[in-house]
């Protein structure tokens, strides 16, 4: 199989690693070299962490030759899968498969890790909805199990299994759901983390305390505002937005401090500091 990845930050460059490690031929795009190096990075430190371990079936050059780097869309003409991880815009992600709609072979398959924007939308923007799915993927990618795999309304039958089928090859558990604001992942988990920032913007305790609660009271291997630093407030917030637009309930409403975080560019782990320093 020839495996397209469309973003090389977090996500995308673990989704082409974890790809890579199970044989397939991989291409990675971003919109420049420097962020295709930056990704680059990251897998080799990830693959190096899990060859220590015993965890990987080739070694780590072996794996990262399997994957090739480009700016260039073209190179996804012959892609059997390709698999987008670019920032979740709606808009962005809108004209990105309308231009792979015409790029990538009539045959191919295109899939979104989107975090929560409506599958059906992507898919009408692709021209390809019989072959469009979501196929979300969870952070840190080389070590997650699930994969939440998104039915379109007008995805295929066909789709769905090609998707299953290579979730399973990438070591995988697919779980499926329907096309719903946030699907199953992020329409219970963003609440959670939302809820935890009112509480650092109300005073109900210091961010240490609001982990440490959750840790070890509820055994949830990272405390909430730890996860939301982890997975980028941005992304958070754009989650809640869709969940706050496409739902119409104002239980979804976005913590005013998570907006005011992003605003001043405080998106976490990425970005050297949220509710932590990194
Ligand atoms: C927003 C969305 O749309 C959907 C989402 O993805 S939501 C986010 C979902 N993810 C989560 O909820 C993650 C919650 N956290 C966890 O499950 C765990 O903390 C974890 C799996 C990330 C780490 O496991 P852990 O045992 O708790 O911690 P830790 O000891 O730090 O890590 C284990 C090892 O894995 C390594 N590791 C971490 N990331 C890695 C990666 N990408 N590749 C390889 N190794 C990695 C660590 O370096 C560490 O190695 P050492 O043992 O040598 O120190
Ligand atoms: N973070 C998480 O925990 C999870 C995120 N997701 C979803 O995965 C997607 C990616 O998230 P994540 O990896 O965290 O984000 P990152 O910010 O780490 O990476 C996004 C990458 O896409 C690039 N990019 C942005 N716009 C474009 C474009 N128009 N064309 C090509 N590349 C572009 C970015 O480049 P630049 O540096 O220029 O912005 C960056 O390299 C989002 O849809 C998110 O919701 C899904 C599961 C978990």
């Amino acid at each position: 199989m020839k495996f397209g990845v469309i973003g090389a930050g977090q996500m995308g460059g673990g989704i082409a690693q974890v790809a890579a490690q199970s044989g397939f031929d991989v291409v990675v795009h971003d919109q420049q070299q420097a962020f295709l190096n930056r990704g680059r990075g990251v897998i080799e430190k990830s693959l190096g962490k899990l060859h220590e371990k015993g965890r990987l079936a080739d070694a780590p050059a072996t794996v990262l030759g399997r994957i090739r780097f480009t700016t260039e869309l073209q190179d996804f003409a012959d892609c059997d899968l390709v698999v987008e991880a670019i920032v979740e815009n709606q808009g962005v992600k809108n004209e990105l498969f309308r231009q792979l709609g015409q790029i990538v072979k009539p045959e191919g398959i295109l899939a979104s890790n989107t975090s929560s924007i409506p599958i059906t939308a992507l898919a009408t923007a692709s021209g390809r909805p019989s072959q469009f799915i979501g196929m979300h993927f969870m952070n840190p990618v080389p070590l997650m199990q699930l994969v939440e795999v998104i039915r379109g309304y007008q995805t295929s039958d066909e789709t769905a299994r090609i998707v299953t089928e290579t979730a399973e090859k990438m070591g995988k558990t697919p779980l499926s759901c329907n096309d719903f604001p946030g699907f199953v992942s992020n329409r219970i988990l963003m609440p959670m983390l939302n809820e935890a920032i009112q509480c650092v913007m109300e005073g109900v305790a210091e961010p240490e305390a609001i982990d440490g609660i959750m840790k070890l009271g509820m055994n949830h291997p990272m405390g909430p505002l730890t996860l939301a630093d982890f997975i980028g407030l941005d992304t958070c917030l754009a989650i809640m937005e869709v969940l706050h637009q496409g739902l119409g309930d104002d239980k979804y409403r976005p913590s005013p401090l998570l907006r005011k975080m992003v605003q001043a560019g405080l998106l976490g782990r990425k970005s050297g500091q949220g509710f932590y320093k990194y």
